[in-house]
């Protein structure tokens, strides 16, 4: 099995309903690194197993679709705990649609799952895989 990672960064706002959160039902910021891994029993033609300019740039375009935001504030988070769990989830499901759109090109057919990793400090992070 190959993988291929790519990363980023975002930075958020946002604010987790239950008491279980204590300080953080408050208001609070977050600036998450972002890794994203692609996992596929073989390369392409090109032996490539997706095209990193390609990842990276629909990466960015799911970041950029909350990136610097309130999260509580978004209508597609309405009601919901944005926890780095969370966040890896709904990424993970945009890069599967991505994928599944034909935006990451040819070579991406043959990839089979997706692993997204959120670090939101050196000392805490939560992933979410999947297969496609
Ligand atoms: N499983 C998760 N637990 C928590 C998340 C999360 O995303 N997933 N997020 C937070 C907060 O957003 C923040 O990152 C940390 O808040 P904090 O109040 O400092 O929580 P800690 O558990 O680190 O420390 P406490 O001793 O509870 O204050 C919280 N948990």
């Amino acid at each position: 099995m190959y993988s291929l990672t790519v990363a980023d960064h975002v930075m958020v706002a946002h604010s987790f309903k239950g008491e279980e959160f204590g300080p953080a039902q408050r208001v609070h910021g977050a600036t998450f690194v972002v890794e994203a891994e692609f996992r596929a029993p073989k390369l392409d033609r090109l032996n490539l197993l997706i095209d990193i300019a390609a990842a990276r740039v629909e990466l960015r375009k799911i970041l950029d679709s909350f990136d610097y935001n309130n999260l509580d504030e978004l209508p597609e988070f309405a009601g919901q705990n944005t926890s780095t769990e969370f966040l890896c989830h709904f990424i993970h499901g945009k890069l599967a649609e991505a994928i599944r759109a034909g935006r990451f090109g040819e070579g991406a057919k043959g990839v089979e799952s997706i692993k997204v990793l959120l670090r939101e400090s050196p000392l805490a992070w939560a992933a979410c895989e999947a297969p496609l």
